[in-house]
């Protein structure tokens, strides 16, 4: 299993010239410059990642979703049992999640990672167990997790994002399950974008205006009694994250190590690539932000990454739904980069030739 050090020494920036060959073939492409505006930036990322001008398809895109829970479940942040996490699992492995009806409409694989759902849970078939423990600790009384798990955790994504890469999956999408898991993404947000809990704190599955008072000031106790430094990733994942946040940080620059395009999902993967940007600025450089979802953080934590979501549904369901809804975009872009003719091959006049009389 590569180390976190090795990983973030072989993440490389976007390839120049393969980004300056895409954005010319853009241009000669049968339609009016500019004419697929966000869908040009992203076939122009993908591009430069793949280093290649048209880059490889991506696809087949294969989903992660990481499982945990979490100690700071005990404060009363959501009013959903613990339990829900285990068994969704199950409901992943069965099939019948939304992220798994929404995978089979566009023809991607759904694997599910145990990082430290609190039951033990059956060794069905397609599940990776890959527990770092059984939960993290409650956020509000002690750090959520020792620096050793912190890093186990990150490792472990690095290594699914390879066994994924090595199955043939040319396009990774993250996604996420676990009960109480939008307060540990608030607090991750707070840190890494400076803004205050009342700021980046929403009302996850659904809790009325009392519990997200109450959800504010648990993040706010916590953060104080941590003061988690966002230059020291690791000890801020320790202090107030999830296992699932350490592994999709991993699985995020493990996909950029092996320069496949990663897909992002809610506010969830949004924290978790907070914590991958701080380890390797440059691992976000092939990550495509799916969707915007309702939850203010993660507003927060896309306009920190500089990345614009390609759609915006309100979603706030997390899983990788919103990251496998579009894919097809993503696809799509990747496809019309290949395969649309240019105004040469295909005998259309080119307005701007005529207008500058070029041949
Ligand atoms: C049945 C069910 C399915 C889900 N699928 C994703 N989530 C989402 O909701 C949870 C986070 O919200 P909070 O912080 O408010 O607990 C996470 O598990 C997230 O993936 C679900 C939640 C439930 C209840
Ligand atoms: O943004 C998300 O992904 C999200 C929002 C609410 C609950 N679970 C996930």
């Amino acid at each position: 299993m590569s180390t976190l050090e090795e990983t973030i020494a072989a993440i490389r920036p976007l390839d120049e010239s393969a980004i300056a060959e895409a954005r010319a073939r853009q241009d000669r492409m049968t339609k009016p410059r500019g004419s697929l505006g966000v869908l040009e930036d992203v076939s122009v990322k993908l591009a430069g990642l793949a280093g290649a001008c048209p880059p490889e398809l991506p696809e087949p895109a294969a989903v992660a979703v990481f499982a945990s829970d979490h100690g700071v479940h005990a404060q009363g942040v959501t009013p959903w049992p613990q339990e829900v996490t285990a068994q969704m699992v199950y409901n992943f492995l069965a099939g019948g999640a939304v992220v798994n009806v929404f995978a089979a409409q566009v023809g991607a694989r759904v694997t599910v990672v145990d990082i430290g759902v609190a039951a033990d849970l059956e060794p069905v078939p397609g599940l990776l167990t890959y527990k770092v423990a059984p939960g993290t600790a409650d956020m509000t009384q002690g750090p959520a997790m020792t620096p050793a798990q912190a890093r186990q955790a990150v490792e472990t994504g690095i290594r699914v994002a390879g066994e994924l890469a090595a199955s043939g999956a040319r396009c990774l999408v993250a996604g996420d399950m676990g009960i109480a898991n939008t307060t540990a993404s608030a607090a991750l947000i707070s840190v890494f974008t400076g803004l205050g809990p009342d700021e980046v704190t929403g009302r996850g599955t659904g809790i009325d205006d009392a519990m997200l008072a109450h959800k504010v000031d648990v993040i706010g106790r916590a953060l104080a009694l941590h003061r988690p430094d966002p230059a020291d990733p690791l000890g801020a994942l320790a202090a107030v994250g999830g296992f699932e946040h350490g592994a999709i940080a991993g699985f995020i620059l493990g996909g950029a190590a092996a320069r496949l395009p990663v897909v992002l999902d809610g506010v969830i993967v949004g924290a978790s690539a907070l914590v991958a940007a701080a380890l390797a600025p440059e691992s976000i450089a092939g990550c495509l932000a799916g969707h915007r979802s309702v939850e203010p953080g993660h507003t927060a934590a896309l306009r920190h990454l500089g990345l614009r979501p390609l759609i915006d549904l309100d979603l706030r369901l997390g899983e990788g739904t919103g990251a496998v809804l579009a894919l097809p975009l993503v696809q799509s872009a990747a496809r019309a980069l290949r395969d649309v003719a240019t105004f040469d091959s295909a005998g259309v006049t080119d307005k701007d030739v005529l207008e500058t009389g070029q041949s």
